[in-house]
């Protein structure tokens, strides 16, 4: 028996909607899933593409297969079935703000969905992943695509404390050889922690991701941030949020109130010592200096910049590219498509 699994890259916030918003994008984590009868005790993985230096092919230490045993322990079944054998192929660079992470849980949770024949809904895999990542943006949009909101429901004391157990607990590290049942009961997540909403989205609007040659993991971008805002800077990023939803889904696009929108001043102004050359790069590429533009923003975490746009598509990465080599970094570009979610085949 064979299935491929695959799952889109996604960019998180779209300026003002700092945890709340997400996109998924036309670059892809995929898993060829094999499963032979009488094959060997434990997965057997092997990588190519993005992170293939960095993943690791241990089933018990890759955040994958970890989170795929996670899910099949929470139903019952206490170990991998023997005989699987995993391809991975990913498209989605590591800690650059387009949302690798999330693909990789996402992935995960469908992998735990299928080897168990769990047939969870969409709304309890969303369970499973964020027990595992704790903010919705990324892995909603990647898990039922398009443009994306959701929030996480108050939840009553008892599944908020279950919804909080720290990530070991969830993701143990598993002793060196594993294989055999673990025995541990994995913590239960209560259910309905995400809602969702899909918005709109213009078809003539394409999405430039201007990736720079280094890593910023989420946790180092998310630790630069303050705990409090004032209501000036709170008001600030609800108005745009709240106009913004809209407006990416009316064509033709108007630009001038996409910019405006696409502005924030929850996250961006605090990451720019993350990132050499970011407030230059999201000041000098405007619709008025390049035809085509709607918006510019930090994708995600960051490093990268995500510009929406209908046109001029090469001359805003050029540009953009040209001022972050004066900063002293290099960058890769791609003009990406806004795409439909996760697929088991
Ligand atoms: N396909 C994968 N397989 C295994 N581990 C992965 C995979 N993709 C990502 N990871 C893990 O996630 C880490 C990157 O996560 P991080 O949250 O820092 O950045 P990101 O998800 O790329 O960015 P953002 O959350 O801002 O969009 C990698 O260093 C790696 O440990
Ligand atoms: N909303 C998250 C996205 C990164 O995963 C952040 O900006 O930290």
């Amino acid at each position: 028996m064979s299935f491929e699994i695959s799952v889109p890259a996604t960019s998180a916030n779209i300026g003002p909607g700092f945890d709340v918003v997400g996109l998924s994008l036309s670059l892809y984590l995929t898993l060829q899933v094999t499963i032979t009868a009488g094959g060997p005790r434990t997965p057997v993985l092997s990588y190519e593409g993005e992170g293939a230096d960095e993943a690791p092919l241990d089933p018990y230490k890759n955040l994958t297969t970890r989170v795929a045993l996670y899910v099949l322990r929470c139903n019952g079944i206490s170990s991998f079935p023997s005989g699987i054998s995993i391809h991975v192929k990913n498209q989605i660079p590591f800690g650059r703000g387009l949302g690798s992470s999330g693909a990789a849980v996402i992935a995960g949770v469908l992998l735990g969905n299928s080897l168990g024949n769990l047939n969870l809904s969409t709304e309890r895999m969303l369970d499973f992943a964020l027990m595992v990542e704790r903010h919705p943006d990324n892995v909603t949009a990647a898990l039922v695509g398009g443009f994306v909101g959701s929030y996480l429901r108050e939840l009553d004391e008892s599944a908020t404390a279950a919804a909080s157990v720290p990530l070991a607990e969830v993701l143990p590290e598993y002793p060196e050889d594993a294989s055999e049942d673990w025995g541990r009961n994995p913590p239960q997540p209560p259910t309905g922690i995400g809602h969702y909403v899909r918005f709109k989205w213009a078809k003539e609007i394409k999405a430039i991701a201007i990736i720079p040659q280094f890593e910023l993991s989420t946790a180092k971008a998310r630790a630069a941030l303050p705990e409090s805002y004032s209501r000036k800077d709170v008001v600030f990023n609800l108005q745009r949020l709240a106009v913004l939803t809209t407006a990416l889904g009316l064509s033709p696009p108007d630009a001038e109130l996409i910019y405006e929108a696409m502005k924030d001043q929850m996250h961006q102004p605090y990451r720019k010592a993350l990132i050499p050359g970011l407030p230059e790069v999201l000041n000098s590429v405007t619709p008025s200096t390049h035809e085509g533009l709607l918006g510019i923003c930090l994708s995600g975490a960051g490093p990268t910049i995500l510009a929406l746009a209908t046109k001029g598509f090469d001359k805003i990465a050029q540009d953009a590219s040209a001022v972050f080599a004066k900063h002293g970094v290099q960058v890769d570009w791609k003009v990406l498509e806004v795409c439909s979610g996760c697929s088991v085949r």
